[in-house]
């Protein structure tokens, strides 16, 4: 488990700008060494903020789109195309702009596709493509992730993990399905705890007055159970990516000053 390490930006803009910048460099770092890079986005506004914000980076095409696998945290179980699903939102924001290989988008299954409205067979079926593009270092279960993005709710919920919910409960599958979500829509299809720690980097969105107290709460030592962005931790680095006003109810003592 690696101690969450705290950045603050002045705003939200800035936040989102920082944080795409953070985001080229470590893909052309992955596949300068690696030959390739993976990635899991999250949904939400700070989520696609960010995805906005590298689509317009001056840098934004030192990344190699053809080597790069791009995964999601959470998927709203929608009909494809649907202005509410995530990925939907990620190909406005960022993808249809970026030469990716089709083949390497690895998008989660929608509510009129193969598996209708059982939406534990489409969680199953994701958590099989995960399990398929593992390598033997990851004992089967997840491909490693160069880094894993997560917007922070208001309640604390990150990816479509909410406090007390049976998805947040999740210790052994990787991908589960989610039933009356308290954020719309209610069915959903989310990545669980497991998984999630299984990335190098996670890194935690949090921008905005609304996520001041979530923010706290979570690094307050909160439990996972009730407090889900407590949780969600990568196995080398944890990286809460604040603004001013997202930080307003944090120790002092726990972030150096704010960017200029
Ligand atoms: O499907 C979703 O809604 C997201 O994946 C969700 O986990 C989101 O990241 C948080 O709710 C924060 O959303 P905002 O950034 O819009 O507050």
């Amino acid at each position: 488990m690696s101690t969450p390490q705290l950045v603050v930006h002045r705003d939200k803009q800035l936040m989102a700008q920082a944080a795409a910048a953070r985001l080229i460099t470590k893909i052309v770092d992955a596949q300068a060494s690696r030959g390739t890079a993976s990635v899991v986005l999250t949904g939400g506004r700070n989520g696609n903020g960010l995805l906005a914000a590298l689509a317009g980076a001056p840098a934004r095409d030192a990344i190699d789109w053809s080597r790069l696998d791009l995964w999601w945290g959470d998927e709203r179980y929608l009909p494809e195309g649907d202005p509410e699903r995530n990925v939907t939102q990620a190909r406005e924001a960022l993808l249809d702009a970026v030469p990716l290989d089709p083949g390497r988008v690895h998008a989660m299954p929608a509510s009129d596709g193969p598996y209708g409205k059982d939406v534990e067979a489409a969680a199953e079926a994701y958590a099989v493509q995960l399990a398929e593009a593992a390598g033997p270092e990851n004992h089967g279960s997840v491909p490693t992730f160069d880094v894993l993005m997560l917007g922070v709710g208001p309640d604390t919920h990150v990816a479509s993990l909410f406090p007390e919910l049976p998805a947040v409960r999740e210790t052994e599958r990787t991908v589960v399905g989610v039933h009356g979500a308290p954020k719309p829509p209610p069915t959903r299809i989310s990545l669980t705890l497991p998984a999630i720690r299984a990335a190098r980097e996670v890194w935690l969105l949090a921008a905005g007055e609304d996520k001041a107290q979530a923010a706290a709460i979570a690094l307050s030592g909160a439990g996972e159970i009730q407090a889900p962005a407590a949780g969600a931790y990568g196995r080398s680095r944890t990286l809460w990516l604040l603004d001013a006003a997202a930080a307003a109810q944090l120790p002092r003592s726990m972030y150096p000053p704010a960017s200029p």
